[in-house]
């Protein structure tokens, strides 16, 4: 049983309180997702039947499985092989939302580990241009061994600050931004991290901001930015989606609606301690974990203007 933090200063904002601080208590399930570059999902499911696995597929997403939390899943032959990807469940929403396609030009802001990357090249099929970029060359690292261990060579890794990233890159159709944060919604795998403190809360969203900003520049007309965090904090979600909205110096852009069937959320916030957001911001996704036994996340899918 974890610890539960003291997430009391949201108990206005989430449904049944008490559920949401039973599932904090509970160990998080083990997912992982075929890697459809190298096995399809039936044959990954035939491989975990003769090894005799149990797996529990998750219907809103296919090829997506949870296992039991006392398996080693990284020590496996399959995981060695690339076959599959361990993956915590919530974390796979962003790149769904974004959908991205093959043959187009996308653009991971925040990419390290890599499990969204190597998420979103699948889903490209190896194909098109896929740019993964994070300010930390250490972990990089990481990335490269994802993307080498499941087969994906359509990805390019830079190292910037995504907030300055070179406009030479051009633009691009679909970009990601999965931006640092409190991670206030990892807590049932990490019981260190707690509610996140007022100045964490400031730092945090002014890089968040600049982050969301450069992404909407690079973005093409009409092109596609998810923007998604691991955090309930309003400051770091909603309120910077809303600045952006009100900055004059940035081209109109909508929010687009994500829910996902077959998966539970709650909507975006319009209001949070007397502030009022954008009314678009409902269409934004907040994930609690007694909504599907996982960890907490935030996700926005965001349109750039056609004439921006
Ligand atoms: C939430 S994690 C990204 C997780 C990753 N998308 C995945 O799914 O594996 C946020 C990442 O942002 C990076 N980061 C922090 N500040 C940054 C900045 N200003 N520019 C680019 N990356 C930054 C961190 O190094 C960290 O790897």
């Amino acid at each position: 049983m974890n610890a539960i933090p003291d997430f009391s200063r949201y108990r206005d904002i989430i449904d049944d309180f008490e559920a949401f601080e039973a599932a904090l208590a509970r160990p998080l399930p083990l997912c992982v997702w075929a890697n459809d570059l190298k096995i399809t999902p039936a044959e990954l499911e035939a491989s975990f039947g003769s090894h005799g696995i149990d797996f529990q597929p998750r219907s809103w997403r296919p090829g997506t499985y949870l296992l039991d939390p006392a398996l080693s899943p990284g020590t496996r032959f399959e995981y060695a092989a690339g076959l599959y990807h361990v993956q915590e469940e919530v974390s796979l929403l962003p790149v769904t939302v974004l959908d991205p396609q093959p043959g187009e030009r996308l653009l991971d802001t925040c990419a390290a580990p890599g499990n969204k990357t190597a998420q979103i090249a699948v889903a490209m099929q190896n194909t098109g241009t896929l740019i993964a970029n994070d300010r930390d060359y250490r972990r990089m690292r990481a990335v490269s061994r994802v993307l080498d261990r499941l087969g994906v060579f359509n990805a390019s890794l830079i190292c910037h600050d995504a907030a300055n990233l070179p406009a030479d890159l051009g633009s691009f159709d679909r970009i990601l931004a999965d931006v640092p944060c409190s991670c206030e919604g990892t807590s049932r795998k990490n019981p260190r991290v707690g509610a996140a403190r007022p100045a964490e809360l400031s730092r945090m969203s002014r890089v968040q901001q600049a982050i969301l900003k450069r992404a909407l520049d690079l973005c093409r007309p009409g092109g596609l930015i998810a923007y998604a965090t691991c955090t309930y904090a309003p400051e770091e979600n909603e309120a910077v989606i809303h600045a952006c909205l009100n900055d004059p110096e940035l081209g109109d852009f909508d929010v687009l609606p994500t829910r996902i069937p077959g998966f539970h959320s709650a909507p975006g916030l319009i209001e949070w301690q007397g502030e009022s957001f954008d009314p678009r911001l409902k269409n934004a996704m907040r994930v609690y974990p007694h909504h599907n036994d996982s960890g907490g996340f935030f996700v926005a899918l965001l349109q750039k203007g056609a004439r921006s």
